[in-house]
């Protein structure tokens, strides 16, 4: 097995005439959750977009699973969860689910799987344009789950859920880990940040921090990781 599921160098990105990443450079342990915090606007999603293998007018290396980001091998290696839904309004989530595991080639009794991963048993024969918010980020979840991908980027899946379902989202998270998958979570969301196993705090596309919590927190001597990611903050404007 690779040590490391993602590895990062010098990553530079232009969109339209603006660079907006600056040199980022990391990498993702396999089998962990990595969180990637940061501001609005700050590049989560180009770095998400780079490592998927989806943006354009990258510089620097991105290696995924041990191949070149984008290389056509891993395809089915990585589940990729959006911002926006992915999965069809037209049709239930068992049926998308069908649908997605025929084009991935996928098992057909992965459907139930994910289906009760995501926790939407109830829900299963339920148009997609019918669920609430946070139901159709579920489906799309359980739609990245199928087959199993050993990278799943997920980018703010938790936005619009309640307490206990992110809860449980989380504990799927590390249980996925937990048998070998790797995971990278964007979310806005500082509260969610103790539940990785470690962190990447983005900044106007610079890398602030590649830590556990646990350091972070001791490193900035608070016992707050909204304040840690302050103390940086004006770490970095002092040393300027
Ligand atoms: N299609 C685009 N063309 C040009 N610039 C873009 C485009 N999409 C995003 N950007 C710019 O790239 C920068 C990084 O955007 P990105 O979407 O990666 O941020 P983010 O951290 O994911 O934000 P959010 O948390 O709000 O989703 C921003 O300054 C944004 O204005």
């Amino acid at each position: 097995m690779l040590k490391n599921a993602v590895s990062c160098r010098d990553v530079v990105v232009v969109r339209g005439d603006r660079e907006v990443l600056h040199g980022v450079g990391f990498d993702l342990r396999a089998g962990s959750v990595t969180g990637l915090l940061g501001p609005s606007g700050c590049g989560k999603t180009t770095l998400i977009r780079a490592i998927v293998g989806l943006q354009a007018r990258v510089s620097g290396s991105v290696s995924v699973l041990g191949s070149p980001a984008g290389s056509a091998g891993l395809r089915g290696r990585i589940g990729y969860v959006t911002q926006e839904p992915s999965v069809y309004g037209d049709l239930t989530v068992t049926e998308n689910l069908r649908f997605f595991a025929a084009v991935l080639g996928a098992e057909s009794d992965d459907v139930q799987r994910v289906v009760d991963a995501v926790d939407l048993r109830s829900h299963a024969d339920v148009r997609v344009d019918q669920l609430s918010g946070g139901q159709q980020s579920r489906a799309s979840l359980a739609a990245a789950l199928l087959g199993s991908p050993e990278l799943l980027v997920l980018d703010e899946p938790t936005v619009g859920l309640d307490p206990v379902l992110r809860r449980d989202l989380w504990e799927l998270f590390h249980r996925l880990a937990d048998e070998g998958a790797t995971l990278l979570v964007s979310s806005h969301v500082m509260d969610e940040a103790a539940r990785c196993d470690r962190l990447l705090l983005m900044r106007d596309g610079e890398l602030l921090a590649d830590e556990t919590p646990g350091d972070l927190l001791e490193s900035a001597g608070t016992d707050d990781l909204e304040q840690a990611f302050l103390t940086l903050i004006e770490r970095k404007a002092e040393a300027r």
